[in-house]
């Protein structure tokens, strides 16, 4: 092989590695289709519309979940060819761990901005988290077409906000393809070229792994210094496990395969490593006969935030389901699982999730890919208990919860919330705050009329309906971002639910007392419609210890049944529902009751009903 030094060292030189970070729909998978449909790295007729979005759901939901790499080339109007290395992040806030991820693999971000909508909290996070990683920003603002769009106001919104010099912002029209070209040159001129000594051993970071049925584990790798190529045994350095590798490249947008990585590429490595748990996103990949002395330091881990049991419809489903969560994480680092177990539900398992919408993809896929009915509790934050014998627990489950009377003292997460509004919306923002047991921060006018509003907010409180409620209560104005901060003692009470007398652990959730009886109130009357009639009556209770709070009874069978179900507005949480609806009826038989899904996704619809009450 042909590694002349002097070349290599040319070709870092023409290598630009950059992300593309925006506010969800601000436009960034399109500007990354034009990109891709610019520099010919896929013909027109076979592109796809947002190629980038490489699982189906992605792109049915229009979402991106996971991060993408492709390489392109692109000759400038200087007259050289560039390698461009694209890195594509997710703009929904339940993954900004992810945009973390593939920032860390770059020089560079293209901070796109909608030029009607203006700067919003994603946009926020995303550039402070660019800012962060000493990215140089590229402002672009997209959508000049729209009749509404105001790019000099959102050019000044920029400077305000974020701090950065707008004036020569790119812009752009991803639609029409306006301003693409510019930004292209833009991207060569502004963003530097990745440096890294190509003749010290290897020194990579996993920024992604994946599992491939017929290549095993393909790691995402950004090389930082050195070089890799097929034969070479690497070593993983966080475990030592050392592996021989089978091919290096890069994506284009499939696999291609290439002599070697270099210091400054963005590409892949296979290894024949089997599994995915070997392989620590943040890690670093060296050789194992020529080791660097030091990893590189890795970055913030995902987390989950909300916790859900997934059980089986059918019992004896219970290991294709294990199996089917074994082969999702291998592409998702961020789902965690453990086996569970529920009187009424059987086998099954607790998953930990980074928000609702990555619960909803995760039980789609499963039921989709994987043929599975599954039945899913409500979903649960994590509480830090001290029981009275001194013992610290952390429960996710709430049928886990101790009994009271073993409790000292529950903390729950709270959350740093920034929101961002105009300023006439202020007041109902406040309003929802203080009704989800909300803490006001501080209130910092962004410019003349928008207002960043900071609250501490329990985990619990928001990742349900927080919201779309406060998109409703906004009329879509106000922006949310918020992460979770640290936990604090609240007087929390769990509700248990009896059917037909007997306590239904898979139904039982937690509270704050002095919302208890409210809540027990209304899943008592919830339950009692979307439970369906019997030959006999069957009395639904909500109980807080040995006190039962509320009592509902589901009458005995008669003939001219209509189940009322919630229909109600289209948020999230509905779309949910009504899927759970719409979908097979899937019903799980405790001892003589049957409970249908929408039963576990109760608490869904109590704080809707809670939302509701108080805002009549
Ligand atoms: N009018 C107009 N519409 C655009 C333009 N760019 C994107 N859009 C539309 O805006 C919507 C959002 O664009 P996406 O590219 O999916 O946005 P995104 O930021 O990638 O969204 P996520 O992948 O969900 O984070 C789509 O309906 C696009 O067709 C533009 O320049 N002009």
């Amino acid at each position: 092989m042909d590694l002349d030094l002097d070349k290599l060292k040319e070709r870092q030189k023409r290598i630009r590695n950059f992300s593309i970070v925006a506010h969800i729909d601000h436009g960034k998978s399109t500007i990354a289709d034009r990109i891709l449909e610019k520099t010919h790295t896929v013909s027109k007729r076979d592109m796809k519309a947002q190629i980038l979005d490489d699982l189906d759901l992605e792109r049915e939901r229009g979402i991106t979940i996971k991060l993408n790499a492709v390489e392109l080339e692109y000759t400038a109007k200087d007259g050289k060819d560039y390698i461009f290395h694209l890195i594509d992040t997710p703009g929904h806030v339940d993954f900004s761990y992810e945009v973390s991820r593939s920032l860390a693999a770059c020089e560079g971000a293209l901070l796109v901005v909608d030029a009607a909508q203006g700067v919003e909290a994603q946009t926020l996070a995303n550039a402070y988290l660019a800012i962060d990683n000493d990215l140089e920003i590229v402002p672009v603002i997209n959508k000049v077409d729209l009749p509404s769009a105001q790019p000099e106001k959102v050019q000044e919104e920029i400077e305000e906000m974020i701090g950065i010099d707008a004036s020569d912002s790119v812009m752009t029209s991803a639609k029409t393809g306006l301003g693409i070209d510019e930004l292209l040159e833009r991207i060569v001129s502004d963003v530097p070229a990745p440096e890294g000594d190509i003749t010290k051993p290897l020194k990579a970071l996993i920024f992604d792994s994946v599992y491939d049925s017929y290549r095993g584990v393909v790691l995402n790798v950004r090389v930082r210094e050195g070089l890799v190529k097929v034969g070479d045994t690497i070593e993983l350095m966080s475990n030592k496990k050392t592996f021989e590798v089978t091919d290096v490249g890069v994506m284009s947008p499939k696999a291609v395969s290439r002599d070697y990585l270099m210091a400054g590429d963005v590409g892949y490595i296979t290894a024949s490593i089997k599994s995915v748990v070997e392989t620590q996103v943040g890690d670093t990949v060296t050789l194992a006969d020529n080791p660097t002395d030091e990893p590189l330091t890795g970055y913030r881990k995902s987390t989950p935030m909300v916790y859900a049991g997934m059980y089986p419809v059918d019992n004896g489903k219970y290991e294709d389901l294990h199996e089917a969560l074994e082969k999702l994480k291998l592409n998702d680092a961020a789902l965690e699982y453990e086996p569970e177990t529920s009187q009424a539900l059987g086998f099954g398992f607790r998953v930990g999730f980074l928000g609702l919408l990555h619960m909803d993809v995760v039980q789609e896929r499963l039921e989709r890919e994987f043929n599975l009915d599954l039945i899913i509790t409500s979903p649960s934050v994590d509480y830090h208990v001290t029981t009275t014998s001194g013992e610290e627990i952390v429960v996710d489950n709430p049928a886990e919860l101790p009994d009271a009377s073993e409790i000292k003292e529950v903390r729950e997460p709270y959350v740093r919330a920034e929101i961002m509004v105009p300023e006439d919306f202020v007041g109902p923002v406040m309003e929802l705050c203080q009704r989800k047991r909300g803490q006001f921060v501080t209130m910092d006018y962004l410019d003349k009329y928008r207002v960043n509003v900071i609250y501490k907010l329990p985990l619990l409180e928001i990742i349900f309906d927080f919201f779309d409620d406060l998109k409703s209560n906004t009329k879509g104005y106000a922006s949310l971002d918020y992460r979770v901060e640290e936990y604090e003692p609240s007087e929390l009470v769990k509700m248990d639910i009896l059917l037909n007398g007997e306590s239904v652990d898979a139904l039982s959730f937690i509270v704050h007392k002095d919302f208890a009886y409210q809540r027990g109130r209304d899943i008592v009357s919830r339950l009692k419609e979307v439970i369906p009639r019997q030959m006999f009556e069957i009395p639904v209770q909500a109980a807080i210890g040995n006190k039962i709070v509320a009592r509902a009874t589901v009458k005995a069978y008669r003939k001219d049944v209509t189940a009322k179900l919630y229909g109600g507005d289209r948020t999230r949480r509905d779309k949910l529902l009504n899927k759970q609806k719409a979908g097979k009826k899937r019903m799980k038989e405790v001892g003589k009751v049957s409970i249908p899904q929408e039963a576990f996704m109760s608490v869904l619809n109590l704080n809707k009903g809670q939302t509701d009450d108080s805002g009549k």
